[in-house]
């Protein structure tokens, strides 16, 4: 089920996985790799779903039906390892919708009732809010919610100034707090340890 269809998703699938030791976005869970969950999860609640990924050939063997690769591209003179803030940047410039739902491939117990409800919140939001994400003790949760497409000049901006990190360029901005009523559904597996508890 499509709950709104003026809502992109955005998946990133990159990074290093060192803690983990190998690609945790093809980490089986309950048999289904982790980046196949999240985008079926992505997919009942946006109608555009783009996996950003710096290798996408990696992943097409995967069942992702409907969603489309953004090939990330190293910054001029940089190593692909530019952080999550930068994939979401370059897949953001190719997003239609006002509002993107933002996900970390690594969330393995996502809940799709929980996303919906905040998706309906969206409406609500106010006008000088660039996003809508959870809060928890650390901060807010980047890689699990909600921003506003116009949030991108702000965002080129600040990567270009050389910021890598999502609570630094948050701090700047209105940003509406999303009801967190179940924070484990925000537990992302980074280590064997955490594979083993999830
Ligand atoms: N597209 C993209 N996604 C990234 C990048 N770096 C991290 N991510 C994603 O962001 C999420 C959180 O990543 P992290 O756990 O912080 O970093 P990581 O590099 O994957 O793992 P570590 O090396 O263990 O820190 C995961 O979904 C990663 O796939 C990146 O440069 N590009």
């Amino acid at each position: 089920m499509t709950i709104r269809s003026e809502l992109t998703a955005i998946v990133l699938a990159g990074g290093k996985s060192s803690r983990m030791g190998q690609d945790k976005a093809l980490i089986p869970i309950q048999g289904v790799p982790l980046l196949q969950r999240v985008c079926s999860i992505a997919q009942s609640c946006a109608d555009v779903v783009y996996i950003v990924t710096p290798w996408p050939e990696r992943y097409q063997d995967l069942l992702l039906p409907g969603c489309q690769f953004i090939r990330e591209v190293p910054l001029s003179g940089e190593s692909l390892a530019h952080g999550p803030l930068v994939g979401f940047a370059q897949g953001l410039a190719e997003v239609q919708t006002e509002w993107v739902l933002l996900l970390a491939c690594d969330l393995p117990r996502l809940r799709v009732e929980v996303l919906q409800d905040w998706v309906t919140r969206l409406d609500s939001v106010g006008d000088n809010a660039i996003a809508a994400l959870a809060h928890h003790p650390k901060g807010w949760e980047p890689l699990c919610g909600f921003y506003r497409r116009r949030c991108l000049p702000q965002l080129l901006e600040f990567i270009n100034q050389g910021g890598r990190s999502f609570q630094q360029w948050l701090r700047q901005y209105p940003v509406e707090v999303l009801p967190l009523v179940e924070p484990e559904m925000l537990f992302n597996c980074n280590t064997p340890e955490d594979l083993a508890s999830s």
